[in-house]
């Protein structure tokens, strides 16, 4: 098993690449915008979860349509999110080309990161990961840490520290 570095990094200059408009783009991008990311959707149809979110998020673009070579231009991570794997497979040939970081949902093995299971509160940023073996494992384990968080909040809140 390979176990991947938490890298805790500023994002809030970078330019994700979001392919894909569904189920898990949504709630990617909607992870991401906590940290303030700019932000490009490329899918042949968008969720309306993720136009929404432009709403308030005002660091997202969105474009319905196919990917072409211009848009890997100035892009620093990519994910690949889209429901077809060779798609996901040709982002991910292309990111490594022009050393974009990447992720494929679809595929660990093509993974430059690990999109974790995240808890965050006020300052407090804690990412969970399996190393690619087990989302069930970080799901539960996210759970877990945010019922403990709670209990330390309101001990913090108590005792005014
Ligand atoms: C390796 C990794 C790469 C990455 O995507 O970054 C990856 C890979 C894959 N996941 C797959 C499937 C599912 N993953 C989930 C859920 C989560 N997956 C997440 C992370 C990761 N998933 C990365 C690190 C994982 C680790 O550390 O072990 C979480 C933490 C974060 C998030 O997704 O936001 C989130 C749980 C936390 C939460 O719920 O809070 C569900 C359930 C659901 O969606 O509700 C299903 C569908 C049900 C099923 O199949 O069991 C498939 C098969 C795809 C296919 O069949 O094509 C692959 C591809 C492969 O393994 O190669
Ligand atoms: N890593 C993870 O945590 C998980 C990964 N998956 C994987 O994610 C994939 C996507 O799942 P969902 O988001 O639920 O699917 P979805 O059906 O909700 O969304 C798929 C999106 O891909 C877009 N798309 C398809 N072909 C495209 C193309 N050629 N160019 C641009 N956009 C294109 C569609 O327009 C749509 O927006 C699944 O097929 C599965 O392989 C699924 C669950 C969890």
């Amino acid at each position: 098993m390979k176990k991947y570095f938490p890298l805790f990094i500023d994002i809030s200059e970078k330019n994700v690449l979001v392919v894909g408009g569904g189920n898990i783009a949504f709630r990617r991008i909607n992870i991401l915008t906590d940290f303030n990311p700019f932000i490009k959707v490329i899918a042949r149809k968008v969720d309306k979860r993720i136009v929404d979110l432009k709403i308030t998020y005002k660091k997202m673009e969105i474009f319905e349509r196919e990917l072409c070579e211009d848009d890997f231009k100035d892009v620093d991570i990519i994910l690949a999110a889209t429901d077809d794997k060779k798609i996901n497979q040709n982002i991910a040939d292309e990111a490594k080309k022009r050393n974009i970081i990447v992720n494929d949902c679809s595929y660990k093995d093509n993974c430059d990161f690990y999109f974790p299971g995240i808890i965050n509160k006020d300052s407090l940023v804690i990412g969970v990961c399996a190393s690619g073996t087990n989302h069930k494992l970080v799901a539960e384990t996210v759970e877990l840490i945010k019922g403990k968080i709670e209990n330390i909040f309101k001990d913090k809140g108590k005792n005014n520290v």
